[in-house]
C-alpha cells in the first residue's frame, strides 16, 4: 500500500499520539510506539517472566471486578480449571478466587459478590498451599492489586478488568502476570486458563509484530475498530477528537478515510491516550459530589432546624427523628412514637401536628393516668343518662374534640385488653358509637400513638393485641435515648437553662465546665425530662450566677463522679431524696395518696407535711 513504510514507520514512531493505519482488508500497515504504549503492546520495562503456558497443579490468583466483562469472557468453565462450581456466581459479579489448574485434590478459595454488595473494595488474604496471598478489587481508586509471598502485581483500570497471577506449583514463583495489553495480544483471562501459550514480558519480552496482523485480532469486539474498519473498506465517516474506547482505555481519537487515485485503499486513525484526564476527571467529580453531598446535608440540617424549632438537637440520631416526623407530618397516617419516658414522644407529636393540621385541634389522652373505668368515655363521649353519675347532657368524647384534628394516644399500652378492641373498630373505620348513643359518629382524626413500653413484649406477654400493634404501627419512629446522642447534652442545656431561669424568676445563670462535664458523663434513665428536672433544681440551689457540679442532684449510682467538691449537707441530700421519692412514688400509682403512703410506710400526718413541705401537688 505504501512505497516506504521505514520512513514512514521512522517518522510515526517519534508521534507523541498513537497512529494507526490499516488497508481496505482490515491488515495492519502501521502501528508507532506510542500506539502500542497505549494499548499495553510495549512491554520490557516490567517484572520479568518468560513465555510459557499454564501446566496442571499451577496456582492461579484471579481478581476480577466484573465478571465476563473485558477480562477475556471470563466464564463458569474457566473457572472449573480451578475447581470453582458455583452456580450463584453471575456475569458482573465482583471476584476474587484462588485455586490450583486442573488439580481437584486442592480447594479453592474464593469470595463473590454481586456489584452492588460492594461499596467501596472487595479484600482476600489467604493461606493457600503454603503462599501468603493478598488480593484487593479497590473500586474507589479503580486498582487490582495481587500479592503473592509479599511480591504485588497491580492493575489500574478504567471501567472494567480482570487481573490474573499464574504461581508454578513446583517453586512457587510467579510465572505469568496479567498487565494492560491483554486484548492485544490475546492473553485474556479465559485464554490463558484455556492454556493458550503466553508472551514474555521483561528483559526476556519481544515486541509483538503487529504489523501485516488483521486489526480485529489485536483489537478485540471493539466498536470503534468496526467502525475504523469499515472506513477502511470505503464507509464515508470521518472525525476529529472524539471520546472512544478502544480495548476498556479511554481515547481521543481522529479518524480519516486513505484514498489512492479516488479509490478507497484504507483508513488512518489517530488515538490519544486519556485515562490520566478521565483519572482526574474523575476525581473532581468525586470530589464534586462529595461537595455536593455535603452541602445537601448541611442544607438538609438547617432546613430541619428551621421546621422544628423546639426540637433541640442536632445529633444524626435526632436529625433522622427530624426527617421522620417531616415525612409523618406529609401523610395523614397513624403514626406510633416509641422511646423511653421523657425522650420527647409528646413534643414530637405535636410538631406532627403543627406541621400538618397546625389549625385543628391536639387532643392529648394520657391512657396511663385515667382508669380503666373512665378511659372508654373520656376517649368516645356519652349520650345524657348513660350511666349514674353521667352528666345530664352527655359528653362529647375526646375523638370527637379532635375531630380534623390530632389525637395523642399517649401510653398506649396502659389501655385494657377490651378497650383496646373498641379502639381497633374506631382505627379501622374512624367512626364509633358514644356509650349509650345509637348514632355512629364519624371523625377525621389523626392517630399519633405513643408509648415507652416495648409493644411486641407486650404482645408476647399477652398484654396488647397484635391487630391493635399493626393497626398502629404504620409510621413508627423510635426516639433514641438521651445517653445515646450525648452530643444533645449542650444544646439542650443552651436552650433550657435561660427558659428556666425565667420561670424560677431569677437571672441568667451558666453552667460551669466542671458541671457540664458531670452531665455529659451521667447516664440520663429519664432522659430530657429529667435533664430539665435537674437543671432546674440547679438553678434553685445555686446563689451565684454559675451553676457548678455541687448543684447537679444526679441520681446516686450513676454518679461516679462524685468529688469533694460535690458535697452538699447531708439534710438537703436526704431531702432531696425524700421529695424524689414521694414523687416518683405518687406517678407510679398515678397519683392516689393512699396507696402511695402505704407504699413508703409513712403516717397520714407525716405524708401530708411532705407533700406541704416540698410542694408537692
Ligand atoms: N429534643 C428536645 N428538645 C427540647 N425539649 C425536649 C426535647 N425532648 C424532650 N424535651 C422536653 O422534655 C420533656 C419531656 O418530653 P416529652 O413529654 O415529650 O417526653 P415523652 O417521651 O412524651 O415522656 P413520657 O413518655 O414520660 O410521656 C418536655 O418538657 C419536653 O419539652
Amino acid at each position: 500500500m505504501f512505497e516506504s513504510t521505514e520512513h514512514l514507520e521512522l517518522f510515526t514512531d517519534m508521534m507523541s499520539e498513537g497512529f494507526i493505519v490499516i488497508d481496505n482488508n482490515g491488515t495492519i500497515q502501521i502501528y508507532n510506539n506510542k500506539a502500542k504504549e497505549i494499548f499495553g503492546i510495549l512491554h520490557n520495562q516490567q517484572i520479568s517472566h518468560l513465555k510459557g503456558k499454564i501446566n496442571d497443579g499451577d496456582i492461579v490468583i484471579i481478581g476480577d471486578n466484573a465478571v465476563g466483562k473485558d477480562d477475556g469472557g471470563l466464564d463458569s468453565e474457566s473457572l472449573e480449571y480451578i475447581g470453582v462450581r458455583d452456580k450463584r456466581i453471575r456475569e458482573d459479579d465482583v471476584l476474587i478466587a484462588v485455586g490450583a489448574y486442573k488439580d481437584s485434590s486442592v480447594k479453592p478459595v474464593y469470595i463473590c459478590k454481586g456489584s452492588d454488595e460492594v461499596k467501596n473494595a472487595l479484600k482476600m488474604e489467604t493461606k493457600f498451599l503454603g503462599i501468603d496471598i493478598k488480593v484487593v478489587i479497590d473500586l474507589v481508586n479503580k486498582i487490582i492489586t495481587i500479592e503473592a509471598d509479599g511480591e504485588k502485581y497491580s492493575m489500574n483500570y478504567v471501567r472494567y478488568i480482570g487481573h490474573l497471577v499464574i504461581l508454578d506449583r513446583a517453586t512457587k514463583k510467579m510465572k505469568f502476570y496479567q498487565a494492560q495489553g491483554y486484548t492485544a495480544r490475546g492473553e485474556g483471562l479465559k485464554d490463558i486458563l484455556d492454556g493458550k501459550e503466553y508472551m514474555a514480558k521483561g528483559e526476556n519480552s519481544e515486541f509483538l509484530n503487529v504489523i501485516g496482523k488483521n486489526v480485529f485480532e489485536i483489537h478485540k469486539g471493539c466498536k470503534t475498530i468496526k467502525e475504523f474498519y469499515d472506513v477502511a473498506k470505503g464507509e464515508n465517516i470521518s472525525y476529529i477528537d472524539e471520546f472512544k474506547e478502544i480495548n476498556g482505555f479511554p481515547t481521543m481519537c481522529t479518524l480519516i478515510p486513505v484514498d489512492k487515485d479516488g479509490k478507497r485503499i484504507g483508513a488512518a486513525l489517530k488515538v490519544e491516550d486519556i485515562s490520566e484526564i478521565k483519572r482526574v476527571i474523575r476525581e473532581r467529580d468525586d470530589a464534586l459530589f462529595n461537595l455536593e453531598k455535603v452541602e445537601k446535608e448541611l442544607h438538609e440540617e438547617k432546613m430541619l432546624k428551621e421546621l422544628f424549632p423546639n426540637i433541640i438537637g442536632e445529633s444524626k440520631k435526632m436529625n433522622y427523628v427530624k426527617k421522620l416526623a417531616l415525612k409523618a407530618a406529609n401523610t395523614n397516617s397513624t403514626v406510633l412514637i416509641l422511646g423511653e419516658s421523657g425522650t420527647g414522644k409528646t413534643l414530637i407529636a405535636k410538631a406532627i401536628h403543627e406541621r400538618s393540621r397546625g389549625d385543628k385541634p391536639f387532643v392529648h389522652v394520657n391512657c396511663g393516668t385515667i382508669p380503666d373505668t373512665l378511659l372508654e368515655s373520656e376517649l368516645f363521649g356519652y349520650e345524657r343518662g348513660a350511666f349514674t353519675g353521667a352528666r345530664a347532657e352527655g359528653k362529647k368524647g375526646f375523638f370527637e374534640m379532635a375531630n380534623g384534628g390530632t389525637i395523642l394516644l399517649d401510653e398506649i399500652g396502659e389501655i385494657s385488653p377490651p378497650l383496646q378492641v373498641k379502639l381497633l373498630q374506631v382505627l379501622q373505620d374512624r367512626s364509633f358509637y358514644k356509650i349509650g348513643g345509637q348514632e355512629k359518629i364519624k371523625v377525621d382524626v389523626r392517630v399519633i400513638a405513643a408509648s415507652n413500653r416495648n409493644l411486641e413484649e407486650e404482645i408476647l406477654k399477652g398484654n396488647f393485641r397484635e391487630d391493635l400493634y399493626y393497626r398502629i404501627n404504620v409510621f413508627p419512629i423510635w426516639i433514641p435515648p438521651l445517653r445515646e446522642r450525648k452530643e444533645d447534652i449542650y444544646p439542650l442545656v443552651e436552650a433550657l437553662l435561660p427558659a428556666i431561669c425565667e420561670k424560677v424568676g431569677c437571672g441568667r445563670k451558666t453552667l460551669s465546665v466542671e458541671a457540664l462535664n458531670m452531665l455529659l458523663n451521667y447516664d440520663w434513665p429519664g432522659n430530657v425530662r429529667e435533664l430539665e428536672n435537674i437543671l432546674e433544681r440547679a438553678v434553685n440551689l445555686c446563689d451565684g450566677n454559675s451553676i457548678f457540679s455541687k448543684h447537679l442532684v444526679l441520681k446516686p449510682n450513676n454518679n461516679e463522679n462524685f468529688e469533694i467538691s460535690d458535697i452538699v449537707p447531708l439534710k438537703q441530700s436526704v431531702a432531696e431524696f425524700e421529695k424524689d421519692t414521694i414523687k416518683r412514688t405518687l406517678k407510679l400509682h398515678k397519683g392516689d395518696k393512699k396507696k402511695t403512703m402505704k407504699s413508703l410506710g409513712m403516717s397520714k400526718t407525716a405524708f401530708y407535711e411532705r407533700l406541704k413541705k416540698y410542694d408537692i401537688q
